[in-house]
């Protein structure tokens, strides 16, 4: 006999962009370009285990709400759309019992005329950097979980960076550095402490306040100014201090995670023409990378 362990389903890859004029100045105006994922979870077995239908809404209706609800509600930031979701499909739905959602929002950024003025209507794509939300939310538990995150910022000092001292075995080949590259595309995640945002309503009057916002602003320049300004001794310990410091700064935040690739460049050999000591052309090696992995909370909350 078999019996069904888990399941939920929805819509991925809703997209929209939405404008947003200033009131008082139609010229101006600000773009949100998103890609919404919304699952559901509840009493939907039987549409597993008796082909019964009944309880379905339908993923199409699920595409519906988020594209409705985008155009009638405010979708700045995406921490809140996600907690107006959460409320949406909790509240209309008896056998809806909770939600995942995840927004991945696009970076648009205003940019500069020759006359020095930022132009009030025109953006730039930013590449492949984005901002995300998750949200999960439980209505009879009432447990809600909320982690934002940068995705895909790539970054490469050129000197700043070494690493030595690390284990040495025999399959040790790589030689000991006080000068390399460091590249890296930053997956930063910041988890709010349920204690900060333990409500859907006070996720929304949180966002009121600019907390997500500026969380997102400092967890960005946190990132880009520690990993300039500091002398690297490893990924390990500039992810662990980029950390620490957005935790110092946003008390809401309960834990920071990084996933870091390190993305090798290799000094090319030119020996065979004749020059040693080529310090300046690398091989951008595509793979293998490193990958380095980390969660930093504060001291005597409980570990993960
Ligand atoms: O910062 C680094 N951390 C490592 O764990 C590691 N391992 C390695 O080969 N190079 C590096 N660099």
């Amino acid at each position: 006999m078999s019996e069904l362990v888990a399941s939920s389903y929805g819509k991925a890859n809703v997209k929209f962009l939405k404008v947003k004029k200033n009131p008082s100045n139609p010229d101006e105006q600000e773009v949100l370009e998103a890609n919404v994922q919304c699952l559901l979870k509840g009493d939907f077995d039987i549409a597993y285990t008796k082909a019964d239908n009944a309880p379905i809404v339908p993923t199409d209706t699920v595409k519906n709400t988020i594209l409705v609800e985008a155009k009638n509600t405010d979708v700045w930031p995406i921490e809140r759309f996600a907690a107006h979701l959460a409320k949406h499909f909790t509240g209309k739905y008896s056998q809806v019992h909770s939600v995942e959602i995840t927004i991945v929002q696009s970076r648009w950024s205003k940019f500069p005329l020759s006359n020095g003025k930022v132009h009030p209507h025109s953006f730039r794509y930013d590449g492949p950097e984005t901002k995300r939300t998750f949200l999960t939310y439980d209505k009879f538990s009432k447990k809600l979980t909320l982690t934002s995150a940068i995705k895909d910022l790539t970054v490469l000092k050129s000197t700043g960076s070494m690493f030595y001292g690390y284990n040495v075995c025999d399959y040790t080949t790589l030689a000991p550095t006080t000068d390399r590259i460091l590249s890296t595309d930053v997956y930063a995640l910041w988890t709010f402490d349920p204690k900060a945002v333990p409500t859907l309503d006070s996720v929304l009057q949180k966002a009121d306040e600019g907390l997500f916002d500026s969380t997102y602003d400092k967890a960005r320049n946190t990132t880009l100014e520690m990993f300039a300004l500091e002398k690297s001794a490893s990924v390990q310990a500039t992810m662990y201090n980029m950390s620490h410091s957005i935790l110092e700064q946003v008390p809401e935040v309960a834990t920071v995670s990084y996933e870091l690739p390190n993305k090798h460049y290799i000094l090319f050999n030119l020996e065979w023409k004749g020059i040693k000591g080529n310090k300046e052309l690398f091989y951008p090696s595509p793979d293998p990378n490193g990958l380095i992995r980390s969660t930093v909370g504060r001291k005597g909350a409980a570990k993960l």
